[in-house]
């Protein structure tokens, strides 16, 4: 690994602690309501997001407003050394911890079959404009997204994520669109 994603990651982590409870909530009620009126979202029967770690922009209000509409959310499950799955998330309410002390769908949760997903909200540390993602290291998200159509994915973020340059590697997979509580950024014609 290059020692600049390690320093960006530092860099990312301290400026992520320092938001205030009420400045989150702010952020994460316009990044909700901005991803539900999205085209694309509204079309979305499977729709994969992330139940969020200290940092990242909880999507708990839409998951929930999107289970209540019939819709099928899955989220991350850590199955191995960088690899993960999407699984079927039956409410916000009975996520449990799992690895890494993030929260996930409960025990024998159905796995989708990961090119069935409509739309695919992705979390990261920093992104730029370029739709360079910047993770916490351990290539999850590069590993599940490596085959998968980029037109249904979206990434998520805070303002303050976007940085002027990700550092990338080969085997990074670009992001087509960022949606933050005031911008969105995309690739995509
Ligand atoms: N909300 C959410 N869920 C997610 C991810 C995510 O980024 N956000 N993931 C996306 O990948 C996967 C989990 N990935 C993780 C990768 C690393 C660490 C972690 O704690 N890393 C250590 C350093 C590890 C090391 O280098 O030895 C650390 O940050 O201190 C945690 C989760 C699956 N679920
Ligand atoms: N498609 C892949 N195939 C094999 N190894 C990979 C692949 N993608 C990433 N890796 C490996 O995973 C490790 C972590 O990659 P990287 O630093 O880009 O993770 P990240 O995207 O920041 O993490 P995450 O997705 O977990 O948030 C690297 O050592 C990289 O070589």
């Amino acid at each position: 690994m290059t020692q600049s994603k390690k320093e960006l990651r530092k860099v990312m982590r301290d400026r992520l602690r320092r938001v205030s409870p009420a400045g989150q909530t702010r952020r994460n009620t316009a990044i909700c309501t901005r991803i539900a009126v999205l085209p694309q979202y509204k079309k979305a029967g499977r729709i994969m997001a992330y139940l969020n770690m200290p940092g990242e922009a909880s999507l708990d209000g839409l998951m929930e407003q999107a289970i209540r509409e019939g819709r099928q959310v899955y989220v991350p499950r850590c199955v191995g050394p960088g690899r993960m799955e999407a699984v079927l998330l039956p409410s916000v309410a009975a996520a449990e911890t799992g690895a890494y002390g993030i929260r996930t769908a409960p025990e024998g949760s159905l796995a989708a079959d990961p090119a069935d997903l409509d739309m695919i909200l992705i979390p990261g540390l920093a992104f730029d404009v370029w739709g360079h993602r910047l993770g916490r290291g351990a290539g999850f998200y590069d590993r599940f997204l490596q085959s998968l159509r980029p037109a249904g994915m979206l990434a998520v973020a805070w303002d303050m994520q976007i940085v002027p340059l990700v550092p990338i590697e080969a085997h990074d997979v670009i992001i087509p669109s960022v949606l933050t509580e005031t911008r969105y950024i995309t690739q995509l014609k």
